[in-house]
């Protein structure tokens, strides 16, 4: 594999940054109705649910709130996601870098995936506080209590009561769905660009449809990963201090309550939105990538 030319981490981190913001504006709307359906209390029957599925979450969602409901808690992922992809595109380049001394000489599928790994543990040191964040206030939102202003208050409030320890709870639930998960999305992306690539043609003329396969099956095999620590993640995050002693603690208590079925829990959501989401977002980084090759191509 990599007939492309080499792209610098620099530029992988300027077009991260575009392809994030693409990704955000495709997907909040669903991300909000994943963390919903996740952390919603547990009912004593069926009767009391307060979402039935992604559908009623999105209908009393927009009916309660309007549409701009959905994208309650986008302060802190507009300020997140952007860099956090940027970081991850470079992490993944230098990853590539690092171990690939001879550009002529194509990389391994293992050594792509752990290029992606390296993007995931990058990220972790924004992720882990900005989805602290996004989780407490998109879960407010649908509780009915505004206990935090927006992201900064939250933050704020956060650090003041309880010390960086709070603003980074979940830290380790993040690196474990994000580290594989990463490493699986830019994996598949790559194979998928060289599988669709005609014969004789080189990776960098992908037609736009091709990319955007390319990337929505990419964020759909990034989730079925990710999914499992991403319920563990927002239910530790969201919790009152002292109600799980650790990762395992949530993992046994949910089995324990709800099943395992319980892991897959907003699958809908999550897989209604990752297609689109991340086909936006590798179409962003390719236009973008192709932008910075024109005008900056030294970058
Ligand atoms: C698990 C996750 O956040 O996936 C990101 C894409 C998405 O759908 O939000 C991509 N990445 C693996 C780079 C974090």
């Amino acid at each position: 594999m990599g007939e492309e030319a080499r792209v610098s981490p620099l530029k992988n981190f300027v077009a991260g940054g575009v392809a994030g913001a693409c990704l955000l504006l495709a997907g909040h709307p669903l991300d909000t109705i994943k963390v919903r359906l996740q952390t919603q209390p547990k009912a004593p029957c069926a009767q009391y649910v307060l979402y039935r599925g992604t559908y009623d979450c999105f209908r009393k969602t927009v009916t309660k709130e309007g549409v701009l409901g959905l994208y309650k808690g986008m302060g802190a992922p507009l300020a997140g996601v952007a860099p956090m992809m940027a970081i991850s595109f470079f992490g993944f380049g230098l990853g590539k870098q690092l171990q690939q001394p001879d550009p002529n000489k194509p990389l391994t599928h293992t050594q792509i995936f752990l290029s992606g790994c390296l993007g995931g543990v990058f990220t972790t040191v924004i992720v882990a506080p900005g989805e602290r964040i996004k989780c407490l206030l998109q879960v407010q939102a649908s509780g009915g209590s505004s206990r935090y202003a927006g992201p900064v208050d939250c933050a704020i409030r956060l650090y003041k009561t309880q010390g960086i320890r709070s603003v980074y709870k979940g830290t380790v639930l993040t690196l474990i769905r994000d580290v594989p998960s990463n490493g699986l999305y830019f994996l598949t992306y790559e194979v998928l660009k060289n599988f669709l690539t005609p014969e004789g043609q080189s990776v960098s003329q992908l037609s736009t449809p091709k990319i955007l396969l390319a990337g929505g099956i990419a964020g759909i095999l990034n989730w079925t990963i990710a999914l499992p620590p991403d319920v563990l993640k927002s239910n530790f995050q969201t919790a009152p201090d002292g109600k799980y002693r650790g990762v395992v603690d949530v993992l046994r208590t949910l089995l324990r309550e709800e099943g395992p079925k319980s892991l897959y829990k907003g699958f809908n959501a999550v897989f209604l939105r990752a297609f689109p989401a991340n086909a936006a977002c590798f179409l962003g980084f390719e236009v973008a990538l192709k932008g910075l090759n024109a005008f900056v191509p030294s970058l």
